[in-house]
């Protein structure tokens, strides 16, 4: 039978857990999520029918903080995928040394089908039944996959109704008109950025003279190829989302493909400046960088050998398996893991939820500044850990993460 998310995601934790010896009774409790709860909700439609939907929170360990992590809206989305990337959240909050632990929510829905207002009230409703298990001291939702600062805006109009008062720090990725901060909706793409010009740098490899492949063009695609693009002058030779996917090898005018995905229902299909390919020969495409910035398992045992990329980032959550990163890893092909090269987003919603508890906001310079900062010091810490142990960068990434874990349980005592 075919492994499960979580069993695949225990494989990786695992593997760093024996490589530090981690203390058994840690491991054990380490390995599960603490809680989840599972919601049943009606949403009213258009024509007057109810429909029922399913959602889910999930909070996998807040031994150094409150749970964070975004909301997923997706057909595909199952109480393992959500438990899953709650999983993954803690790690990240603790490599980028944030008092955070892991979290993340997701509703079983084709958003795409639904109207705008039908989307508001399905929001609306979703919030409020998961309002008494969140909280901004307990649990702080985001944007994920088909989620936005719109749908953040409703998510606090509506436990707003519940406290009486604006609790604006209760979910990140906000409007900046409502609480959100400057900077927040760039920051995952930026973060990708900022890791994939330090990897560069390891490999000897000057970031203006590279060329890169970009799977997924939403919040994290399209920010990753406009600010490698813009600011770090690289070449993006392809980009793909849902509807199509596309090669130019004098390079993309970013600016121009995002300006027609907008005016285009979100999608990049019928752009002309680009050769259609197909969704598997972006992927396996000769070049120096490859993004995956869409979904889990983009890269699996049964593509992992044609990978061609020198450098992987890994934009999305989980885009690799752990058999396909093995084939990676045994070709020389160095990958950035999740937890480090898409914390960006996660490190500016800590900023926001500081700014939002102190009422007191930042500029972009401030911003920017900061999380470069505290991604170049993810990934020196991963980086030398990689060394210490003689491992590759997700592994080392985890022995980072777990080791601050670790230390927060034990200190905190498990109760007896
Ligand atoms: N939004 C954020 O701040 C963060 C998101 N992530 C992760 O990044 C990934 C993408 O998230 P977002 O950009 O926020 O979602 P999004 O909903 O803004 O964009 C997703 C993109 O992926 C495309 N896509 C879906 N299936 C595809 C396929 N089979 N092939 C090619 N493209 C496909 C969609 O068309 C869309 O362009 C997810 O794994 C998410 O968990 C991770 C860290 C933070
Ligand atoms: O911004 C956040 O709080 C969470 C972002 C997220 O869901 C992720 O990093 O996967």
């Amino acid at each position: 039978m075919a492994k499960s998310l979580y069993q695949q995601a225990l494989e990786v934790f695992g593997h760093a857990a024996d490589v530090m010896q981690l203390d058994p009774n840690i491991r054990k409790f380490l390995e599960r999520p603490q809680r989840t709860l599972i919601v049943e909700f009606p949403v009213v439609m258009d024509d007057g029918r109810v429909e029922m939907f399913t959602g889910y929170r999930c909070q996998h360990n807040t031994a150094r903080g409150p749970a964070k992590g975004g909301i997923r809206y997706h057909p595909d989305v199952t109480i393992d995928e959500v438990q899953t990337l709650a999983f993954w959240m803690t790690w990240k909050c603790s490599l980028l040394n944030l008092p955070y632990g892991g979290g993340k929510g997701g509703v079983k829905v084709d958003p795409a089908k639904l109207s705008k207002h039908e989307l508001e009230r399905l929001s609306r409703r979703f919030f409020y039944e998961i309002a008494n298990f969140i909280g901004e001291k307990r649990d702080i939702p985001a944007p994920d996959v088909n989620t936005n600062a719109q749908v953040m805006a409703w998510y606090v109009d509506t436990y707003t109704m519940h406290t009486g008062y604006p609790a604006l720090g209760v979910v990140t990725g906000k409007p900046v008109e409502i609480g959100g901060s400057i900077g927040r909706n760039e920051a995952t793409g930026r973060g990708v950025a900022v890791v994939a010009s330090e990897a560069c740098k390891l490999l000897d490899k000057d970031i203006s003279k590279a060329t890169v492949a970009v799977q997924g063009f939403g919040n994290v695609g399209s920010f990753s190829a406009k600010i490698l693009h813009d600011d770090y002058k690289a070449k993006i030779v392809a980009v793909s989302d849902v509807s199509a996917a596309y090669y130019n090898p004098d390079g993309f005018d970013i600016n121009d493909l995002i300006a027609y995905r907008d005016n285009n229902k979100g999608l990049i299909n019928g752009y002309p400046k680009g050769q259609k390919i197909t969704h598997e020969e972006l992927l396996e495409l000769d070049v120096d960088i490859l993004v995956p910035a869409a979904l889990e398992n983009a890269i699996t045992e049964e593509n992992a050998d044609r990978i061609k990329a020198k450098l992987i980032v890994e934009g999305a959550n989980g885009p690799v398996t752990p058999a396909a990163d093995r084939i990676l890893v045994s070709k020389g092909i160095m990958v950035i893991p999740d937890i480090l090269a898409n914390a960006g987003g996660v490190t500016v919603s800590y900023f926001e939820w500081v700014q939002d508890l102190q009422s007191f906001f930042w500029d972009l310079d401030d911003v920017r500044a900061k999380l470069t900062k505290m991604m170049r010091a993810a990934f020196a810490d991963v980086a030398e850990t990689k060394k210490k142990y003689n491992v590759d960068f997700r592994t080392a990434a985890y022995v980072v993460a777990i080791e601050r874990v670790a230390q927060a349980v034990k200190l905190r005592g498990i109760y007896p």
